[in-house]
């Protein structure tokens, strides 16, 4: 029975379900300091392993001479690619369908590569070891400017496979180019810019940087040689993939490897793909059947783990007198770094790139990606966006700036007039997406009327007019970025990872008291999965959220998923989430039938039961229904109450939305301020505001710290100038913004609950909002594009190159 005391709005308040500010239930232990880490765990007789790292960026390695090293106190093994080789692991496959190797063999190919892995009993004993491990290096030419790599005389670098010119992506050019990847339509493309009005060309770089979590990459692997089984804890985004990857690479059976990702101290990509150090771990548990521990520090994170962006995108608009595109082309140069570890859906090499066309309707385009090898890590993550989303993101919303600017056009009119319209949804793009649904004039007209964009415009002119007339050394911008998001892979029509299709999953058990236990193959890195995961069911099924636990990253009791990156959990696992609790109350509804004495069609769904058409006292309570579940089932029905859902996504959501930032310049000094910044989202059914609204915030900061200073940068013979925080931005509550939140609902059609994913979007929409205020500050004085990022110093030297400071 229900509790009738308790009106219908009351009952679905207890629910915490869909659209409920629930206070996220893992920040107990997380501010706390209760959380569980992989630096947490220490095992019995546990070891340490550290790398010795190459200090040149390209050289033969001649020797390694572990005499001294082996000598130190507390270090009991020193492994090097020759020991490896035994075991043949001394390269590793590579998400992209490339190798790389896990210890420098022969030669080394980026600064800070890992060239030997010495275990020990501590930490500083390994530390020692390490300092006392002997590499004769023969310094090599180095390739940093990816714009030379394919240059006849350039260095080779993979001298592996220096003959192999037909890649995993197709064929190759030249020994330091990896593929050539290309899309739409290039003989359409190229007849519209022949008779294009009006057209643009510019240079537009997204440079490198880095996703640097607080939390480091890390695990702790322990072999149990009785047993034959191994174990990893680490700080992996998808732990089902690394035990499959750890499965097919150490010739394990799969079901005697265990992968726990405890509680993870931010990914954001840098926590998808396969390290070195896992590997080196594992075979030194093996090799000395002792549990053995490695721990990055931040240096090594900064310069070896995953990199993010290296692009450099030529793009071209073409455009009629009036302002409406009639074509888009891009060529991309992509700086893959030593080794192709782009952690892409295995068939897509350069990512989602192809939703370069934005918000856009493009009648045609074309795109080329060619990617190379340079004397730099590997990596190429998404870093808040999925899979080079934010590169495309970043291209089209500074192109179509540039594109205003020539017109002599307002950027936000220019985006308005060729917006997607609504009724053009389900929209084809000319590059191959099915933009799944969007009501693009709604969001930017509510985001234009907020901010009171004609009145900033208006205060810009009489401020350029005071700045020309020399009463302000102050320059004001007004970034405006309009961007749609693809994410949720993938459907297994065109998404895999290694063969293995991008479903996720769902189980959830309910006992007989009326609570549960849910898990899924995504794992949370500081998302609050526990939290809304539990929303999604509650609204479901009438079981309060607080009732269901969550539960992620244990391959031992999680069904099988890949992961959570590309903000796909929403929209897949999210849906498994849904279909899950479906199966469940489609049970539960025939045993409310059989206890109510009714045909199940003469039931209605209430909020927290079923209830008997017609006859609102005949009801049954879900926590009823539990207990049923375990007692007195119809006759021929399984006793108890759970269900698994492998959910298959028919199409990738299309999240969206407007952003805009209000900045002002000092030209004397470069320094900027901005004044403000507002971000209305669109992501579909909204789960949990509140944390939608903290994922924005994140996503905000960094992408105010890739537009405004984060920058991996190497000099000519390859040494990493940024890999500290002294040198690499991050910023803090001093420099970070105040961010005004906002939002339209469009839901997805195809999502069981409607919901898109936003963790990424404010990357993708911010990097942009902010560089076209910076660029829009200067397009008076006759800029059309400066790169990023928009540093003091940058802004400075950028006065300073327009002629308007000393
Ligand atoms: N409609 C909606 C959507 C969503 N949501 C929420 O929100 C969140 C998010 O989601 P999504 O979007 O779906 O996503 P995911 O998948 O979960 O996640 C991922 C993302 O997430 C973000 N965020 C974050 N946060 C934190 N705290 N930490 C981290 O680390 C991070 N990371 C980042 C990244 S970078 Mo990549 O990996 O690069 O690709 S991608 C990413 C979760 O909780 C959910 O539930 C809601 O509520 N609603
Ligand atoms: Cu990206």
């Amino acid at each position: 029975m229900n509790d009738i005391t308790l009106t219908r709005e009351e009952r679905e308040a207890k629910l915490e379900g869909l659209g409920c500010r629930r206070k996220r239930v893992e920040d107990i232990r997380f501010t706390q300091g209760k959380g569980n880490y992989v630096d947490d765990l220490k095992l019995p007789g546990m070891l340490h392993g550290d790398f010795v790292r190459s200090p040149y960026a390209h050289a033969r390695i001649k020797s390694i001479n572990k005499d001294a090293a082996l000598k130190v106190p507390g270090v009991l093994a020193v492994l090097t690619a020759e020991d490896l080789k035994g075991v043949n692991l001394a390269w590793m496959p590579t998400l992209a369908g490339d190798v790389q190797m896990v210890l420098a063999d022969g030669k080394v190919l980026f600064q800070g590569q890992e060239v030997a892995f010495v275990v020990a009993t501590d930490r500083y004993a390994a530390d020692d070891g390490v300092v006392a491990v002997d590499v004769e290096y023969e310094a090599l030419p180095v390739l940093i400017d990816p714009f030379k790599a394919l240059e006849p005389d350039a260095p080779v670098l993979r001298e592996d496979i220096k003959d192999k010119m037909d890649g995993a992506h197709g064929p190759r050019r030249h020994p330091n180019h990896i593929f050539e990847w290309t899309v739409g339509d290039k003989e359409l493309t190229d007849a519209a810019f022949s008779k294009a009005e009006v057209a643009i060309k510019e240079l537009i770089s997204y440079q490198r940087v880095h996703p640097s979590p607080l939390e480091t990459c890390q695990c702790v692997c322990s072999f149990d040689k009785i047993k034959g089984e191994l174990t990893i804890w680490g700080t992996f985004q998808a732990p089902h993939v690394i035990r499959t990857v750890v499965a097919l690479i150490a010739k394990l059976p799969e079901q005697k490897i265990h992968v726990i990702s405890p509680d993870i101290g931010g990914g954001f990509g840098n926590k998808v793909g396969a390290y070195p150090g896992y590997i080196c771990a594992a075979v030194a548990s093996i090799v000395t059947g002792k549990p053995v521990k490695w721990v990055e520090d931040r240096i090594e994170n900064l310069t070896a783990t995953s990199f993010a962006r290296d692009y450099h995108m030529t793009a071209e608009i073409a455009a009629t007198k009036e302002g409406k595109v009639t074509a888009l082309r891009v060529h991309v140069l992509a700086d893959h770094g030593a080794f192709d570890a782009c952690a892409d859906p295995s068939k897509w090499p350069a990512g989602f790139f192809n939703i370069v066309t934005g918000s856009y309707d493009f009648p045609t385009a074309y795109v080329s990606v060619d990617g190379i090898y340079t004397n730099k890590a590997p990596g190429g993550v998404a870093y808040r966006c999925s899979f080079r989303v934010t590169e495309a993101a970043y291209c089209i919303e500074r192109a179509m700036d540039i594109l205003a600017q020539k017109l002599g056009m307002d950027p936000a009119e220019l985006r308005m007039k060729n917006f997607i319209k609504p009724e053009q949804f389900p929209y084809h793009s000319a590059l191959g997406w099915e933009y799944d649904s969007g009501d693009y004039q709604t969001a930017l007209n509510k985001a234009l009327e907020t901010v009171k964009y004609e009145d900033l415009r208006k205060e810009q002119a009489a401020k350029r007019e005071a700045f020309r007339r020399g009463e302000t050394r102050e320059i004001m911008g007004v970034g405006v970025c309009f961007f749609t998001e693809i994410v949720g892979a993938g459907p297994s029509k065109n998404c895999d990872i290694l063969g293995i299709a991008m479903f996720d999953s769902c189980e959830i058990r309910l006992h007989p008291t009326g609570a549960g236990i849910a898990r899924m193959g995504t794992k949370s890195q500081g998302q609050g999965h526990e939290t809304t995961y539990a929303q999604i069911i509650a609204s479901e099924i009438g079981i309060p959220a607080e009732d269901i636990t969550v539960e992620e990253g244990n391959t031992d009791t999680a069904p099988y998923g890949l992961g959570t990156y590309g903000s796909r959990s929403t929209p897949v696992a999210g849906a498994a989430i849904a279909t899950a609790a479906r199966k469940i109350k489609a049970k539960a509804q025939m045993i409310a039938a059989y206890r109510l004495e009714v045909h199940e069609d003469d039931l209605e769904w209430d909020v927290d039961g079923f209830r008997v058409k017609g006859l609102p006292e005949k009801f049954m309570s879900m926590k009823d229904i539990c207990w049923a579940a375990y007692n007195s089932v119809p006759p021929g029905m399984e006793p108890g109450l759970e269900a698994v859902s492998y959910y298959d996504p028919p199409n990738m959501t299309y999240p969206f939305g407007a952003y805009v930032c209000v900045m002002d310049i000092d030209v004397d000094t470069g320094v900027y301020k901005v004044r403000r910044f507002y971000a209305l989202d669109d992501c579909g059914t909204r789960i949990n505001p509140m944390i939608i609204e903290g994922q924005v915030h994140g996503g905000l900061t960094e992408a105010f710290a890739i537009a405004m200073g984060q920058e991996i940068r190497y000099d000519e013979t390859g040494n990493v100038l940024t890999g500290s925080f002294m040198d690499f931005f991050l910023p803090t509550a001093m420099e970070t913004p105040h961010w005004e939140t906002d939002y339209t609902v469009t839901p997805s059609p195809h999502h069981p609950i409607g919901a898109k994913g936003v963790g990424e979007s404010p990357n993708v929409g911010g990097v942009p909002a902010f560089s076209n205020a910076v660029n829009d500050a200067f397009s008076f004085l006759g800029s059309t594009h400066i790169q990023m990022p928009h540093d003091f110093w940058r802004n400075w030297q950028a006065a300073k190159r327009l002629g308007v400071t000393g």
